[in-house]
């Protein structure tokens, strides 16, 4: 059983009881976006994390989605990604693809992975480039307020200390306003270089979800979402707040446990 509640910022909190609800719950939500994007404007830019967000959304590579889903008409991207091979164990490119993208019909042209053969600062250089193309071609929207690149989705981890994407908390990108996509050679998770999109780039989504589970990161849930404790208002997934779009966040019931609202009952 699930509990759901909206606030008036239109945002919306999902509480999962079971990992399993929570599970088909997300495939649900993404297979929705995608039919309507896809009904809008014929394609569906969606925009991945790492971490443990893959294999929270593996119910999509089971039936009825794997059937059902228009994946010819999926672009791909990364919120993130750590400057690695593509075959490292760290790379965020081949968690999806070993987790997702190889066990449905993406488009192998449709797949925009960053460049792994030149520096954290090229390779955020190379990659907002890409995606410059795809919005000059409108296979990504634009934000009309903001010029930045509208996805139709951005899925969002979370770790303990409230980083999304590759934004740490006090780390001085999280001012970035210009640049699309951003380098860091300091991450404070290893590995330390790691490209990532920047926080007007997220809150210009037409649709982003923060997916978070465990007890690890109930602290931060809270922080985040109850808006308190004095690191609150630079905590970074506080900071993700959607101009225009909707924002959910996916919580099973250990991620939520510190909320003030939302208690199941034993
Ligand atoms: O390093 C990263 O961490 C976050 C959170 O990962 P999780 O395993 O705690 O869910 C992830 O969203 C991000 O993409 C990744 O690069």
């Amino acid at each position: 059983m699930a509990l759901s509640g909206a606030n008036k910022d239109g945002r919306e909190v999902r509480i999962y009881e079971y990992l399993d609800e929570l599970n088909t719950d997300l495939a649900d939500y993404i297979a929705e976006l995608s039919e309507a994007s896809v009904k809008e404007r014929g394609v569906f830019a969606i925009a991945l994390s790492g971490g443990s967000l893959i294999s929270l959304m593996g119910k999509l590579c089971e039936a009825p989605y794997s059937k059902t889903v228009d994946w010819a008409k999926w672009y791909i991207f990364w919120v993130d990604e750590r400057v690695v091979a593509k075959n490292h164990a760290d790379s965020n490119y081949k968690l999806a693809k070993d987790g997702l993208l190889s066990k449905v019909p993406i488009v192998p042209s449709h797949v925009h992975s960053i460049n792994d053969t030149v520096s954290a600062e090229k390779a955020a250089e190379d990659y907002e480039f890409v995606i410059r193309q795809l919005v000059r071609t409108r296979v990504i929207s634009v934000s009309d307020i903001s010029d930045c690149p509208k996805f139709d989705l951005i899925l969002l981890g979370m770790g303990p200390d409230g980083h999304v994407a590759s934004l740490f908390p006090n780390h001085s990108i999280l001012d970035e306003k210009e640049e699309w996509v951003t380098f860091l050679t300091d991450s404070p998770k290893p590995p330390p270089e790691r490209i990532t999109f920047t926080l007007p780039v997220i809150n210009s989504a037409s649709n982003v979800a923060i997916v978070v589970t465990g007890t690890s990161k109930a602290e931060a849930v809270h922080s985040a979402i109850d808006d308190v404790g004095p690191d609150c208002p630079t905590l970074p997934a506080k900071m993700v707040q959607p101009t225009k779009g909707n924002l959910v966040w996916f919580l099973d019931k250990a991620a939520a446990s510190k909320l003030d609202s939302a208690k199941f009952s034993e």
